[in-house]
C-alpha cells in the first residue's frame, strides 16, 4: 500500500479511535482536569494527577513518527506530552491555513490520544522555541514593519484575534473534558521575559481563549523564574507556571512560584535536559548525571514537571530561528541533546531519566520501541543543473518586481528563503569599487554577470568592492537565515535588502526583485539547461542547483532514516524528492549531517532525488562537481566543546578540522 493511502488509513482509524473514546468518556461523564488548590495537586478524572511531561513539537518531527515518539515516551515514564503551536506553520499567508503534514495539529493529538499521553498545549500566539519568528508569520510585517508584536499594536492584536478564531474552535474539541488528550493550554510564552509587559494584552488573550474553551478549562502561562518575570507574564484568572533548569535550586525556584501563587501544585514547564545551539558555536551538552539529579529533587518535592526538550527533532525547511544580538541563526537540528535525539534515537540519557521516574511513577509494562534502522547508501554523484539565474524560468517563474529602490521581502509578500534583486551597472567599473549596504538580511551573494564578487553579512560585512562593465547584471542573491524570536530585536523583523545599496557612493535605482522557489526544481528540468556553468572567482562559486540520486540498493529496497554529508560542499539548502530537508553549512558547523527520514525517500522502484542549492564553494572544479555521502551516522558536534571562535571566524566559517 502506497506511503499515502497507509497515512490515510491510519488516520481514519485515529479519528475512529478517537470518536469511539470520546463516546465512551461522554457515556462516563466523569471526564474531568481540575486544581485541587488545597490538596496542591492537579485533579484527573476525580484522582490525584502529577504530569511528568516532555517537550515534543509536531512540527519539528514528520508525522510518519509522531506514534513512535510518543510511545517511546510513555515507554520511558511520562503521561503528558507538552507541545507548541507554530502560528507561521498554520497561516503561512493571512488568512490561508494549513493543516496538513507538520502541520497535521489534529492528527497529533489522535495519535497522543491513541497512545494514551496527555497534551499540555501552549498556544501562542507567540511561542519562542528557536522556532522562526518565534512562531509569528511574517505577513504581519506586511501590515507593518513597525509593528510591537506582543502588544495591544492594532494590526497585530486583529490578526491574533482571527487566529484564535480558527485555533480555539479545534483545540475546545480535544480537551480533556471533551474526551481528547488536552490538560491545559498555555497563552503567550515566557511574556514576563519581554519588554512590553502589556497587561491589556495578556488580558485579551485570556479573555478570547477564555471564551471560547469554556469555564472549566485551565488557561496557564510560563515564565523565567524570576519575581519580575512571572509579575509581568501572569494574569489574573491563568495558572502560573515556572521554568528552570538542572543547575538550579529547585526549592527556591518554586519559591517563586508560591510567592504568587501560595497554593496549587508545583510545575515546572521547562526543565532542560539540554540547550539550544548556534551555528558557528559547539553542539550544546548538558550533564546527565546533572539532569537526573535535579529531576529527582523536583520529583521528590511532588511537583509536576516537563523536560524541555525530550525529543527536540529538526527546523526543516526554512523553519529555523534565530536570536540576538549579535544576530545567530539556529541550525536545521534542534537535537537538543535531548534524551529522545533528534532522529528520535534511545541515549543514555532516555535511560537514565527513566531510572529516576521509576523511583517515583510506577513504569507502564510496555517494551521500548527500537531504534529506526539507518541507511548507509554511500557516495553519489552531484550534476551541475544550473546556475540560480540560468533557473529563473523555473524557481520564479512570475514576472519580477520591479522598484526604483530594493523592497524587503515583506513588501513583495514573499517570506522565506531567498530572493535575488538585479539592476545593471551604471558605468564601466575598472577598479575594485566599493558596493556598499547595512542593510543585508542576513546573507547576500553579490555577482556581476554571475562572476561572483563577495558576500555581505548581517552585522558584519557591509562592503564588497567590484569591478564590471556599464549594462553588466548585477545580481545580489539574499537568503533569509531565519527571523529572530526573541526579546525586542523580535520587532522590526524584516528581511531581505532593507536599505539602499550604494555604488562608490551612488545610489544604484532601477531593481527587478526575483522571489525565489526551489521546490518548483524537479528532475525535468535537468535535461532543459542549456547553463554555462558556474562561474569561479574570488574564492566563491555561483549560486547553483546540482541534482544526484540517492543509491538505495535494490538488494535492500525499504527505506530507511539516513543522514546526509554534504562536505567538501560549503553551504546551502537540501531537497529530496522535493521535501525541504533544510539548511547545510559544514564549513561553519557544529552540524555537519543533515537527517533525511524515511518518509521523505520512495522505494528504489521510483528514483530518489537529491537537489543541492549551494551558495558558496566546494573544492572540486566547477566542471566535475563533488560527490556527497549518505551515512548511517549523524555529526552535529563538529565544533569542539569548549572551543571559543572570535566572531570574524565564525562569521567566515572557522576553517577547524573536522573529525569524521
Ligand atoms: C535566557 C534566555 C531565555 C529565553 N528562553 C528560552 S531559550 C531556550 C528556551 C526555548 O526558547 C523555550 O521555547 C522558551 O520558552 C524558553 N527558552
Amino acid at each position: 500500500m502506497a506511503k499515502k493511502e497507509a497515512l490515510t488509513t491510519t488516520r481514519m482509524l485515529l479519528v475512529l479511535t478517537f470518536l469511539i473514546s470520546l463516546f465512551s468518556l461522554s457515556m462516563c461523564g466523569n471526564t474531568s482536569f481540575s486544581i485541587d488548590y488545597n490538596g496542591n495537586t492537579f485533579v484527573l478524572d476525580g484522582k490525584p494527577f502529577r504530569a511528568i511531561s516532555g517537550s515534543l513539537h509536531y512540527s519539528r518531527v514528520h508525522p510518519y513518527y509522531w506514534h513512535d515518539r510518543l510511545l517511546k515516551m510513555v515507554a520511558g515514564g511520562l503521561n503528558t506530552v507538552q507541545t507548541y503551536v507554530p502560528w507561521n506553520i498554520h497561516e503561512p499567508k493571512e488568512g490561508e491555513y494549513n493543516f496538513k503534514g507538520l502541520a497535521d495539529i489534529e492528527l497529533f493529538l489522535q495519535t497522543a490520544q491513541e497512545v494514551g499521553i496527555k497534551v499540555l498545549l501552549r498556544s501562542g500566539p507567540y511561542i519562542c522555541g528557536e522556532w522562526e519568528y518565534g512562531g509569528l508569520p511574517a505577513w504581519l510585517l506586511s501590515i507593518d514593519p513597525n509593528m510591537i508584536v506582543r502588544t495591544m499594536d492594532p494590526g497585530y492584536i486583529a490578526a491574533v484575534d482571527k487566529w484564535f478564531d480558527v485555533l480555539m474552535p479545534l483545540l475546545k474539541k480535544y480537551l480533556h473534558e471533551n474526551g481528547g488528550p488536552i490538560l491545559m493550554v498555555q497563552i503567550e510564552n515566557e511574556y514576563g521575559s519581554y519588554f512590553a509587559c502589556d497587561f491589556d494584552y495578556l488580558r485579551f488573550l485570556y479573555k478570547k481563549a477564555r471564551g471560547i474553551l469554556g469555564e472549566t478549562a485551565i488557561i496557564y502561562t510560563t515564565d523565567g523564574d524570576g519575581a519580575a518575570y512571572v509579575k509581568c507574564g501572569s494574569i489574573e484568572g491563568s495558572y502560573i507556571t515556572i521554568d528552570f533548569g538542572p543547575t538550579n535550586n529547585p526549592v527556591a525556584n518554586f519559591a517563586v512560584q508560591r510567592q504568587f501563587q501560595p497554593q496549587g501544585p508545583l510545575m515546572n514547564s521547562e526543565f532542560y535536559t539540554g540547550w539550544l545551539d548556534h551555528w558557528g558555536n559547539p553542539h550544546a551538552h548538558t550533564n546527565l548525571d546533572t539532569v537526573c539529579k535535579s529531576l529527582d529533587k523536583i520529583l521528590a518535592l511532588g511537583a509536576n514537571v516537563n523536560m524541555y526538550m525530550y525529543e527536540g527533532g529538526t527546523n526543516f525547511g526554512y523553519w529555523n530561528g534565530a536570536n540576538a544580538p549579535p544576530y545567530q541563526p539556529v541550525p536545521t537540528s534542534y537535537d537538543y541533546d535531548a534524551p529522545l535525539n533528534e532522529t528520535g534515537d534511545i541515549t543514555d540519557k532516555y535511560i537514565a531519566i527513566r531510572q529516576t521516574i521509576s523511583k517515583y511513577q510506577k513504569l507502564p509494562e510496555i517494551p521500548i520501541p527500537p531504534n529506526t534502522p539507518k541507511g548507509k547508501y554511500g557516495t553519489t554523484q552531484m550534476n551541475f543543473v544550473s546556475t540560480i539565474q540560468d533557473a529563473l524560468d523555473v524557481v520564479s517563474p512570475d514576472k519580477p518586481v520591479y522598484s526604483t529602490y530594493p523592497l524587503t521581502m515583506e513588501q513583495i509578500r514573499f517570506y522565506y528563503g531567498f530572493i535575488l534583486y538585479r539592476t545593471k551597472l551604471p558605468r564601466d567599473i575598472n577598479q575594485l569599487t566599493p558596493l556598499l549596504t547595512k542593510g543585508v538580511r542576513d546573507r547576500g551573494y553579490v555577482m556581476v554577470d554571475q562572476v561572483p564578487q563577495g558576500i555581505f553579512i548581517r552585522d558584519d560585512v557591509i562592503q564588497v568592492n567590484i569591478t564590471g562593465k556599464q549594462g553588466q547584471m548585477l545580481d545580489i542573491l539574499v537568503e533569509n537565515t531565519g527571523r529572530i524570536g526573541f526579546a525586542t530585536l523580535m520587532n522590526y523583523n524584516v528581511k531581505g535588502l532593507t536599505e539602499n545599496i550604494t555604488l562608490d557612493g551612488e545610489i544604484l535605482t532601477g531593481w527587478n526583485i526575483y522571489p525565489i522557489s526551489l521546490e518548483n526544481i524537479n528532475s525535468s528540468i535537468i535535461s532543459t539547461r542549456q547553463g554555462s556553468g558556474p562561474k569561479l572567482n574570488n574564492g566563491l562559486l555561483t549560486p547553483s542547483i546540482y541534482m544526484g540520486k540517492v543509491p538505495i540498493p535494490t538488494s535492500d529496497p525499504e527505506p530507511k532514516d539516513t543522514f546526509l554529508d554534504m562536505r567538501p560542499w560549503v553551504k546551502g539548502q537540501a531537497f529530496v524528492n522535493g521535501f525541504n530537508v533544510g539548511r547545510y553549512w559544514p564549513k561553519m558547523g557544529p552540524q555537519v549531517t543533515l537527517y533525511v527520514p524515511k518518509p521523505a525517500l520512495v522505494s528504489p522502484s521510483l528514483p530518489n532525488y537529491l537537489v543541492m542549492f549551494e551558495l558558496e564553494n566546494t573544492s572540486c572544479p566547477p566542471s566535475q562537481p563533488c560527490n556527497v555521502i549518505f551515512t548511517d551516522k549523524p555529526f552535529i558536534n563538529a565544533i569542539p566543546a569548549g572551543s571559543s571562535f572570535s566572531v570574524r571566524e565564525i562569521k567566515e566559517g572557522y576553517n577547524w578540522n573536522l573529525r569524521v
